[in-house]
């Protein structure tokens, strides 16, 4: 893994994945800060995502993990931080490029539509990535909004 401090959110539909995944992660040595939620019970995916997106903004984590039910929800609420890069990852191939081409910070997962062993293999995918810079630099320099 190419990150040591990680950030991790979800809402009710991401919190049994969010949950292996934290697990995963920490088995392997790699600090995990859990933004929340705490239980399946139903909530909204903003109030975990704005403070991962901060963290990561301000370098409280170097990375995140972001997970609701179809993983657009909180990406898009993440997305709306200038210092985010979120992507939705919905395979390992998506991860690679999220992180080849788009030096993506915050990998955001579907949780209702994988099972746990393939969220952690996208993970990877996504954490062991490095950004090819060069002409993905200039492109995404372009994307904030001035
Ligand atoms: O997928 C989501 C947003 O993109 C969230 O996980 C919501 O929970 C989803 O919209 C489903 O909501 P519900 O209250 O669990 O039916």
């Amino acid at each position: 893994m190419l990150f040591n401090k990680i950030g991790i959110s979800s809402d009710h539909a991401g919190f049994n994945i969010k949950t292996f995944l934290k697990g995963e992660l920490l088995k392997k040595g790699i600090e995990v800060i859990d933004f929340g939620t705490d239980s399946d019970d139903s909530t909204d995916y903003p109030d975990y995502a704005h403070p991962l997106a901060k963290a990561v903004e301000e370098g409280e984590c170097e990375v995140g993990i972001a997970i609701c039910g179809s993983g657009n929800g909180i990406s898009m609420t993440v997305n709306k931080h200038q210092g985010i890069r979120s992507a939705v990852c919905w395979n390992t191939e998506i991860a690679y490029l999220a992180r080849l081409h788009n030096n993506a910070n915050i990998c955001a997962l579907p949780g209702r539509f994988m099972k746990q062993q393939e969220a952690m293999k996208i993970v990877t995918a996504f954490f062991t990535t490095g950004f090819e810079g060069g002409r993905h630099k200039r492109r995404i320099d372009k994307i904030p909004v001035k």
